[in-house]
C-alpha cells in the first residue's frame, strides 16, 4: 500500500511546534531547498515533479510534524529520525530529508509495501544545514517569491553561569532604550506580549529560524537569547549570525557531552567566530574567558570586575539594600573622554554585578549610545534589576528564605557565598541531578559543608536514576568535608520534606538557600513530572510555621 497522509488531531508536541511558527508563510519547494545532485541521490521513488513539492513548515521530531512540513531524518545519540518516517508521513509530511544511513533504514522500513509517495531526499551533514533549510522555508523568499522579511537582530548570551540571568538584563535594557525586544531562554519564550513555553534552553534550529519569523510578525527588531553549549554542539544555531555576542564565565559542567573542559571551552569558542558572530563582549575573570579573548576570531571587547586588565572595568561597588551600585568604565569615546556608566543592580549575589557589566556592554556594543544607556538605567523602570524567575528570588526576609537555580559546583559555592550575612547560619537544600555530569556530585556536596552550616542533601531531577543514590554520591562529599568545617549535614527526601525541615529549623536571622531547581514546577522522576515548586513548598512551610508559633 502506498503511504498516504492520514488526517489527524494535533498532539502536544505538534501543538507545541506550532506555537513557534510564523502565523503567515508561503514555504519553499524542494527545488529551491536542495541541489540536482542530492535529488539525484534519492534512492526511493522520485517523480520529476517532486520537485516542485512544496513544503511549509520543517521539524526534526516526528512527534511535531504538521501536515506540508519537511520532516528532517536526524541520526542521533540512542536513535536515527528515520525510524519514524512512516510516522511523520502519517502525520502529513509534505516531504522527508535524511542521510545515507536514513534512507536505508526507509527503504528497509518500506520493503515488501508499495513505497511511498513522499518525496525523500538524501543530503549529508543534514544538521548543519537545517538552520538554512529553516530560514528559507519560514523567511527566505523562494523563487516563489513571498517571504522576505524585515528578521530581529540577535544578541547572544553563553558561558557556564549567568546566561538567563544576563539575557534578562540585555533586553529590559533594549526595551528601555527604545526597541521591541524577544527573549529566547530556559524560563520562557517572549515575543511582544506573547509567552511561549520553552523546553529547552536553546530550541532546535528549526524551532529557532521560525521563532525570528514569528517575532518579526510581532514587531521585535532584536531577540536577546541565550545560546548553550548543547546548542552549539548540535549546530542549533546553523544559519544565524548574532551581532553581538557575550561570555560569563566557564566552570566545570556538561561533561558528561563535553568529555574535558578544553573540549567544553572549544565547543563555547565556535560561538565567537565569523560564522556565527560579528563582535563579542568577553568577561576575561577566568582563565577561559582570557583564553577566548587572546584566540576569537571575531572582534571582541573584553571586561573585568575583578581589577584584571580589560577594555572595560568595573570599580568603586558598593553594597546597596539587597544589591549593588558600581562604576562601568570603558575606552574613551570620540571626544576623547573615557566612557562610564553608573549602574545600581538590586539582586543579592556578587555575581550579579558581571551579569549586569556584561548586559550593559553588550547593550553599548549592539549600537546603542552611553549616554542613552545611562538615561535609561536611572529611569524608574530599574532595567538592570529585571524580575528573573527563580533566579536569587527572595520568598521571605525573616528568616530569609531564597530560591535559587544554582545546579552546578560553582553557582552553588557563588550563591552560598552571597547569601553568608554574617549574622545567623546558612541552611542549604540541594540535590544533583540523575543521568548529568556524576563527578560533580561529591564536589557540590563539599562545597556545601564548607559553606554552609547546615545541609540538607535531597532530590533535583533524578530522571531515570535511583535518587538514593544520586544522595549517597553527594553526600559522601558533604560528610568528608563536614568532618572538617562541622557542618551537620542531614538527608531528606522527597524535597518538599527538605524544604519544610529547613524552614522549620531557620531562626529569625537565619537563611535558607534551597538550591537547584529555581523557576522549575516539577521534578522528573522515571519519565513522570512530579509537581514541586520551591517558591510554593517554602511559603506553606513559613505559614504552617507561623500558624504554629501564634
Ligand atoms: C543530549 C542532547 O542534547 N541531545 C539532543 C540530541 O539528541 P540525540 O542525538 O540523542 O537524538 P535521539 O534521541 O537519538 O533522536 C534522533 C533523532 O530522532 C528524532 N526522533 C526521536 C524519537 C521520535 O519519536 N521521533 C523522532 O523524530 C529526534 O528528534 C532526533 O532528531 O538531538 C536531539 C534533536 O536532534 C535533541 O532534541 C536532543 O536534546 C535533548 C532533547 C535534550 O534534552 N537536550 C538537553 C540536555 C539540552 O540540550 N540542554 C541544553 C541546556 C543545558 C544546560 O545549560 O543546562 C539546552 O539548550 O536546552
Ligand atoms: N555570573 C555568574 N557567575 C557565577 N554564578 C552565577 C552567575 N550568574 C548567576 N549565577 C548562579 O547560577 C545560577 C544560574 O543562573 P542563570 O540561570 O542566570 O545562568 P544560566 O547560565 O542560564 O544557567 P543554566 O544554563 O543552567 O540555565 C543562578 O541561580 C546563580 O546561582
Amino acid at each position: 500500500m502506498v503511504r498516504k497522509p492520514v488526517s489527524h488531531t494535533p498532539n502536544s508536541a505538534a501543538q507545541a511546534e506550532q506555537a513557534f511558527r510564523p502565523k503567515h508563510t508561503t514555504g519553499a519547494t524542494l527545488a529551491a531547498l536542495f541541489s540536482q545532485a542530492e535529488f539525484a541521490a534519492n534512492t526511493t521513488e522520485l517523480a520529476p515533479e517532486a520537485a516542485e513539492t512544496r513544503v511549509t513548515g520543517v521539524t526534526l521530531d516526528s512527534r511535531a510534524v504538521q501536515p506540508g512540513d519537511l520532516y528532517a531524518a536526524l541520526p542521533g545519540a540512542k536513535t536515527h529520525g528515520a525510524r519514524y518516517a512512516t510516522q511523520a508521513i502519517d502525520a502529513g509530511a509534505a516531504a522527508i530529508v535524511t542521510d545515507d544511513a536514513g534512507a536505508e533504514l526507509i527503504r528497509a522500513e518500506l520493503a515488501g509495501t508499495d513505497g511511498t509517495s513522499t518525496p525523500i531526499v538524501v543530503t549529508q551533514n543534514l544538521r548543519t544545514r537545517l538552520g538554512d533549510l529553516a530560514a528559507t522555508i519560514y523567511s527566505g523568499g523562494d523563487q516563489g517569491g513571498g517571504n522576505g522579511r524585515q528578521l530581529p537582530a540577535l544578541i547572544g548570551v553563553t558561558g557556564t553561569n549567568g546566561k538567563t540571568t544576563t539575557t534578562y538584563m540585555v533586553r529590559s535594557l533594549l526595551n528601555a532604550t527604545g526597541h521591541n525586544t524577544g527573549l529566547i531562554g530556559t524560563i520562557e519564550i517572549q515575543s511582544g506580549n506573547e509567552t511561549i513555553e520553552a523546553k529547552l534552553t536553546t530550541p532546535e534550529a528549526t524551532q529557532l529560524h521560525a521563532l525570528r519569523a514569528r517575532m518579526s510578525e510581532s514587531g521585535v527588531d532584536t531577540i536577546a537569547m541565550e545560546v548553550s553549549s548543547h546548542a552549539i554542539e548540535f549546530h542549533r544555531i546553523s544559519g544565524l549570525l548574532y551581532d553581538v555576542v557575550g561570555f560569563t564565565n566557564l566552570t566545570q559542567d556538561h561533561l558528561d557531552l563535553h568529555g574535558s573542559m578544553e573540549e567544553y571551552f572549544n565547543v563555547k569558542a565556535q560561538l565567537f567566530t565569523p560564522e556565527h558572530a560579528r563582535t563579542g563582549v568577553v568577561l576575561v575573570d577566568d582563565a577561559w574567558g582570557k583564553k577566548l579573548s587572546e584566540t576569537a576570531g571575531i572582534p571582541v571587547q573584553t571586561l573585568s570586575v575583578a581589577g584584571n586588565d580589560a577594555d572595560w572595568t568595573v570599580r568603586d561597588i558598593r553594597r546597596d539594600h539587597l544589591g549593588y551600585r558600581f562604576t562601568l568604565t570603558g575606552p574613551a569615546d570620540d571626544a576623547g573622554a573615557p566612557q562610564t556608566l553608573d549602574a545600581h543592580v538590586d539582586m543579592p549575589g556578587e555575581f550579579n554585578i558581571a551579569n549586569a557589566a556584561l548586559a550593559l556592554v553588550m547593550v553599548l556594543s549592539s549600537g546603542v549610545p552611553v549616554a542613552r544607556l545611562q538615561e535609561a538605567i536611572a529611569s524608574e523602570a530599574a532595567p538592570l534589576t529585571p524580575s528573573v524567575p527563580g533566579r536569587m528570588e527572595v520568598v521571605s526576609t525573616r528568616p530569609a528564605v531564597i530560591v535559587d537555580f544554582a545546579h552546578n559546583p560553582d553557582a552553588l559555592e557563588r550563591a552560598l557565598a552571597s547569601v553568608r550575612t554574617g549574622e545567623g547560619r546558612v541552611i542549604v537544600v540541594f540535590g544533583a541531578t540523575g543521568e548529568r555530569d556524576q563527578l560533580k556530585r561529591p564536589i557540590m556536596g563539599r562545597i556545601a559543608a564548607q559553606n554552609a552550616d547546615v545541609v540538607i542533601v535531597s532530590d533535583d531531577d533524578p530522571h531515570d536514576e535511583d535518587p538514593a543514590t544520586i544522595r549517597a554520591a553527594v553526600l559522601e562529599g558533604a560528610r568528608e568535608a563536614a568532618a572538617t568545617t562541622g557542618a551537620t549535614v542531614l538527608e531528606a527526601a522527597p524535597r518538599a520534606n527538605a524544604i519544610h525541615q529547613a524552614v522549620h529549623m531557620a531562626g529569625d536571622d537565619d537563611v535558607v538557600l534551597l538550591a537547584g531547581r529555581g523557576h522549575e514546577t516539577a521534578q522528573e522522576v522515571s519519565g513522570t513530572l512530579v509537581p514541586i515548586d520551591d517558591r510554593e513548598e517554602a511559603r506553606a512551610a513559613l505559614t504552617q510555621q507561623s500558624t504554629k508559633t501564634e
